[in-house]
């Protein structure tokens, strides 16, 4: 009896240290299923508002430790919400089809266009538009880009028109209009190019050349971006599916191995009952020995059953784990790549990452693109360098991150004080400079007080206190016989005036 005893007890210890590796397992997976969750989460943010709302809800679902089994309705309705993603990229496809279309018809209409240029356009309809697919984002300017070309080919039919006849408007419209696009790096040459031909010449017959090339070199970078897009969205939504999927599994599976269990824990307790009952009652040694021996084997046979769910139990589970845990080793590769390439695109969009303003290497661009404009056309150009004044002591007062702050605050402000066709950048640390097309510097006087006071009366508080920031301007126009570096000496000589004489002020340099 003492050995049959030793072997429950030790059947017994194996049983418990069973269930206990177990659960340990079960403890690491969903840690670990939670950990990628919110950094999934996280990688996704900024693809659409909906769905941004519906993973905020995973990662706080998740932050909270939640069963597995409360995380279904929400892995559920993120699935319906990439769904719809899919579902507008469907319908913005149909919507630049049909913009293809309508211009295809027009061109149709259109009467006394020559061979070879009806032919191009043809070309571009029909096969380099035909195929891209777009983004919600770039149907409106792609459908600009296309009704500028329409525009410009009813120029060129024009009777009285001849190859060398020329239309500055259109050619600063078409200028305006590639300023608004963004493209990848490998062809800012040819962007650069075609901006420099656009701002020295405006015949008819180069604004169809320049226009004909950009629509190529934009569809191709939507057709890109589109298929990138796209295929995260479709490999994160396969993904949460098989996710989806394999916790539906194995939460059930865990429901009846735990109801297998539980029934058979009730029958070993019945049984140990049944033989304490009948232990009391036994008359001698040897019945009671019989009824022990008996009872034991009976017992031993459940435990041993009952270690063998456990054992498949784990074994199951631990199979679909794997299965999950390849999945998300996939997926978070794809989505650190993707969030690589947004990165990229950021920087490749020229944009300051803290403000959001364009930087300097974007405001170098437009300042060579503006002063050749004027160059060629003479126009009013006012170009102003703005200060943060002591913006030292606002960092050492209150903290880097205060500085962070209101440079940012500073930059909407003055994001929301300019025109459409003004170029606001951030030169470089507490510093912006702006361009004003088409605006003489003495126009350019009043506007300018204005955007001072503005950023004067933005109520900063820090460390509970109020706290008043202001900015110096220095402007000058571009004239004749300047470099680009001359008129920029001069816009920084006149806000060196503005520093001197006390800050917070306007100075203007001729
Ligand atoms: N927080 C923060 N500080 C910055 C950033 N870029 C530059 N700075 C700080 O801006 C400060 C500029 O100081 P200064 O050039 O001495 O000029 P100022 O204190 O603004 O004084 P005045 O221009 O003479 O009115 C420096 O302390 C820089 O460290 C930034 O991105 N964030």
């Amino acid at each position: 009896m003492t050995d049959k005893t030793a072997l429950l007890e030790k059947k017994l210890s194996q049983a418990i240290s069973a269930r206990k590796a177990l659960e340990e397992a079960k403890k690491t997976q969903v840690t670990m299923l939670c950990d990628f969750a919110s950094k999934l989460s996280f990688g996704c943010r900024g693809q659409d508002v909906a769905l941004d709302n519906q993973l905020a809800k995973f990662r706080s679902a998740l932050s909270k430790g939640v069963e597995l089994e409360q995380l279904t309705p929400v892995i559920e309705n993120a699935i319906v919400q990439l769904k719809q993603q899919e579902n507008i990229f469907e319908s913005n496809e149909r919507a630049l089809k049909s913009h293809i279309q309508g211009a295809g018809k027009q061109l149709q209409k259109l009467k006394g266009l020559p061979d070879d240029t009806r032919r191009k356009l043809r070309h571009l309809l029909d096969h380099e538009l035909g195929n891209i697919k777009a983004n919600v984002d770039y149907v409106p300017l792609l459908d600009k880009l296309l009704q500028f070309y329409m525009q410009t080919l009813q120029a060129k039919a024009a009777p009285q028109m001849s190859s060398s006849s020329t239309n500055p408007e259109l050619a600063l419209e078409l200028l305006a209009l590639t300023n608004e696009l963004v493209f990848e790096e490998d062809v800012s040459e040819q962007i650069k190019q075609i901006k420099h031909n656009l701002s020295s010449d405006d015949s008819v017959d180069s604004l169809l050349e320049n226009s004909v090339n950009i629509i190529r070199i934009f569809a191709k970078s939507i057709a890109r971006e589109r298929q990138s897009a796209q295929g995260f969205l479709v490999s994160l939504n396969q993904t949460l599916e098989e996710l989806h999927k394999s916790i539906v599994e194995t939460t059930n599976q865990s429901k009846s191995v735990n109801q297998e269990v539980s029934a058979l824990n009730k029958r070993i307790e019945e049984k140990i009952t049944k033989l304490n009952v009948e232990t009391q009652q036994a008359t001698s040694i040897s019945e009671l020995k019989q009824l022990v021996d008996n009872e034991l084997k009976e017992l031993s046979k459940d435990l041993i059953e009952r270690e063998n769910i456990e054992r498949k139990d784990k074994e199951t589970l631990l199979q679909s784990f794997d299965k999950i845990n390849d999945r998300i080793n996939v997926l978070e590769s794809k989505v650190t790549n993707y969030k690589k390439r947004l990165n990229e695109q950021k920087f490749k969009s020229l944009l300051d990452g803290l403000t959001k303003l364009p930087n300097r290497a974007a405001f170098d661009d437009r300042y060579n693109q503006e002063f050749h404009l004027f160059e060629v056309h003479s126009n009013d150009v006012t170009l102003v360098v703005i200060d943060v004044d002591h913006f030292k002591s606002i960092n050492d007062k209150y903290g880097h991150s205060a500085g962070d702050k209101t440079l940012q605050v500073i930059a909407r402000a003055l994001k929301k004080s300019i025109r459409k066709a003004d170029f606001i950048a951030r030169y470089g640390g507490e510093e912006f400079v702006l361009l004003m097309p088409g605006m003489p510097l003495s126009a350019a006087k009043a506007p300018l007080e204005k955007i001072r006071a503005t950023v004067k009366a933005i109520p900063f508080k820090f460390k509970e206190t109020e706290v008043q920031i202001t900015i110096s301007l220095g402007a000058t126009q571009l004239k004749a016989g300047d470099t680009t570096l001359t008129a920029f000496d001069r816009a920084d000589n006149a806000l060196y005036d503005a520093k001197n004489s006390g800050r917070d002020r306007l100075c203007l340099r001729e």
